[in-house]
């Protein structure tokens, strides 16, 4: 019997394109909501990947296994060399990196194992990046002897959404090279950022104990180095870490099975997970009990490969990490752009072409003048140069990296002083850019800002004290638009407007809500995360008011601050001439007419005044008065003479 008639019979009727997915071979578990487009586009897809497979073969295109050998970047395979040439040539498979979010920003370390990642992105592979919201909450034990640390919920919130946002950023980056170097992209590329919550929130244990608990032997789980080490020299392992390596070959096998991630790649601690992780998706996947939903597995180009990419020290040989206390960041205003280049053009002659091939997008041949123009004058730094730009337009886009690089020029040729790319000044660091916001010209994320203003003002006021909105006025239209959001849970019913999840970023559009609610979106009862559009975020860490004004900061709006300074600022500009009456009316009313919500429905919440607040617009308004008469005197002067 033909497959599809065996399905008709087993289900009843079927949708013609579920027909068509099921002759065409289409995992069952991505046969929903297939039309007839993206089945046409698929088939067409892997005929251009058979055609290139012919190609690489006849020798008329390189390998691109081969590339990444010679690049560098492979340390250690999982599964043989052979297979995994041939799988990447026979197969548009997918491949994975992930990243526990330990820290709030990524470092240069973790671009290594993302390189090969978004190589093979520009190649029509499958690429994910993982960000572990939930492994992080058990912490890898590989190579440590002491335990980690516990993270709190309010530091998870914030390394979760920073971590997010800059892979986020990292991945337009990649698009933007991409097109920079040419590449066509096509229907079939494919690229995700997800969040290893996504299923452990629901993984019932059963579940992963019975697919893959049963072929784990503890024998070989205890006798791994790291584990054996921990053991012996450090302060022993627990239960959950010891799983550890389960639940991350778990993460491996839900990507394998959704999105035909074939490949995990990391850095060579990761050499042991990998392994553990291969048993596990051969086991979640021999162990189907529904026969229809089970996936091939007779052919050594079925199963599970990885690779690690070497790893990537310092001078004196230790792993570049946050463990380590030497990461440069990847966070901008952690490591500044300048920072970041300077960095890279410090690298010794004898590396800079090995972290040409490792860090850049550049071809080969280019690399090879690159070299051959850094060996007739080493002093010059062309090769160092050459590698910090390529990283910065990664990083942090290619606009950052020529400002990094003419900031550094213009240094070194002492023809001017430095001048860091990132300002010191706060009120700065959140100002929206001129244009429009981008993942590279975004503002800084982490700020604080005092308990008096998140529990006792409107949001539309905390939109603006953040920076997110250019008055209170505004914050109030963004608010009662729906036009921003906070972190927290969105929908209807149980569990909505709460505070997030701190290990999985969600967001719920702000409504007009009264002051105390805020509240309920306080992570950990101190932080608040915020968006607008869909770069601009927040994550507004709250502090006591009297550690707010120790820092000396000043937040936009701030009462008797930006209003009081504003009515001194008049009244020195009237006194010194240098304003007119008229200027300084106008002034005020701009001013007065921010503060108060704008719509007839939006809640008005009552405006308290200091007595200084209210002496000071006496005087101004006295003032004013006494300028006004003496402009009206001089006018009708003026008016006499003609
Ligand atoms: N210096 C490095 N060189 C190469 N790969 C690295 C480096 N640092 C991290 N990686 C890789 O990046 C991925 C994520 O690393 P991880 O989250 O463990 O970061 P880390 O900074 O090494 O953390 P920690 O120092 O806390 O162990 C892993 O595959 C890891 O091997
Ligand atoms: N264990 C990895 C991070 C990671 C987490 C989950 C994964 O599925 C993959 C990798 C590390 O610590 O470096």
């Amino acid at each position: 019997m033909a497959p599809s008639q065996a399905l008709l019979l087993r289900r009843g009727p079927v949708c013609r394109s579920c027909l068509l997915a099921f002759a065409k071979g289409v995992p069952p578990t991505q046969r929903r909501n297939i039309s007839t487009g993206w089945l046409r586009k698929t088939a067409e897809a892997e005929e251009d990947w058979k055609h290139r497979a012919q190609e690489i073969k006849d020798g008329k295109r390189p390998d691109f296994w081969d590339m990444l050998e010679s690049r560098g970047y492979v340390k250690d395979t999982a599964g043989s060399r052979e297979t995994i040439r041939e799988l990447m040539r026979t197969k548009r498979i997918g491949a994975y990196v992930g990243v526990d979010p330990t820290a709030s920003s990524l470092h240069v370390g973790h671009l290594l194992p993302l390189m090969p990642l978004f190589w093979m992105y520009m190649h029509g592979y499958g690429a994910f990046t993982l960000l572990g919201g939930s492994t992080v909450k058990i912490g890898d034990p590989t190579d440590r002897v002491k335990d980690r640390d516990p993270i709190g919920k309010a530091d998870l919130a914030m390394n979760v959404t920073k971590m997010h946002y800059q892979m986020k950023k990292l991945w337009l980056n990649v698009e933007a090279q991409a097109r920079r170097f040419e590449y066509q992209k096509e229907w079939a590329w494919k690229r995700g950022l997800v969040n290893n919550n996504t299923w452990w929130n629901s993984a019932p244990m059963l579940d992963v104990l019975r697919r893959v608990g049963k072929a784990m032997r503890i024998g070989p789980m205890l006798s791994r180095d790291t584990v054996k080490r921990k053991m012996t020299e450090g302060d022993g392992v627990s239960f959950a870490e010891f799983s550890y390596p389960i639940m991350q070959g778990w993460d491996w096998w839900m990507l394998f099975s959704k999105q035909k991630v074939q490949m995990q790649i990391g850095g060579s601690d990761q050499y042991g997970n990998i392994i553990t992780g291969i048993e596990i998706v051969k086991a979640a996947r021999d162990s189907e009990p529904s026969p229809e939903l089970r996936m091939p597995a007779n052919n050594p180009l079925d199963d599970p490969v990885g690779f690690t990419v070497p790893l990537l020290t310092d001078s004196s040989g230790a792993k570049f990490g946050k463990s380590s206390g030497n990461a440069v960041w990847l966070d901008l205003y952690m490591t500044s752009a300048f920072d970041l280049y300077g960095y890279f053009v410090r690298r010794p002659d004898a590396d800079v072409e090995n972290l040409l091939k490792l860090f850049t997008f550049l071809p080969m041949e280019t690399i090879e003048k690159v070299m051959a123009e850094q060996m007739e004058d080493p002093s010059k730094r062309i090769a160092q140069h050459r590698l910090a730009y390529e990283v910065l337009a990664l990083v942090h886009g290619e606009d950052a990296a020529k400002d990094a690089k003419q900031q550094h020029e213009m240094m070194y040729s002492k023809r001017l002083g430095s001048t860091l790319s990132v300002t010191n000044d706060p009120s700065e660091q959140y100002a929206e850019p001129s244009g429009p916001t981008t993942a590279n010209n975004a503002p800084r994320v982490d700020m604080t800002l005092p308990e008096s203003l998140i529990m006792g003002k409107s949001i539309g006021r905390i939109m603006f004290a953040a920076g997110l909105a250019s008055s209170a006025k505004e914050g109030h239209r963004l608010a009662t638009q729906q036009a921003a959001y906070v972190g927290g849970m969105p929908g209807r019913g149980a569990g909505a407007g709460q505070a997030m999840d701190p290990s999985q970023l969600t967001w719920n559009p702000i409504k007009l809500w009264f002051p105390q609610e805020t509240q309920r979106y306080l992570i950990d009862g101190k932080l608040l995360i915020l968006r607008k559009g869909k770069h601009n975020v927040r994550v507004i860490e709250m502090v006591s008011d009297e550690t707010y004004a120790q820092s000396r900061q000043t937040y936009p709006g701030q009462p008797y601050t930006g209003r009081m300074r504003g009515l001194y600022d008049h009244m020195k500009a009237l006194k010194a001439g240098q304003a007119t009456s008229a200027d300084v009316r106008k002034a005020l009313s701009e001013a007065e007419k921010d503060d108060e919500p704008d719509t007839a429905d939006a809640l008005k919440f009552p405006k308290e005044k200091r007595p200084e607040q209210t002496k000071l617009e006496i005087q101004l308004e006295d003032l004013l008065k006494e300028v006004e008469s003496k402009e009206a005197e001089s006018k009708s002067k003026e008016g006499a003479s003609f």
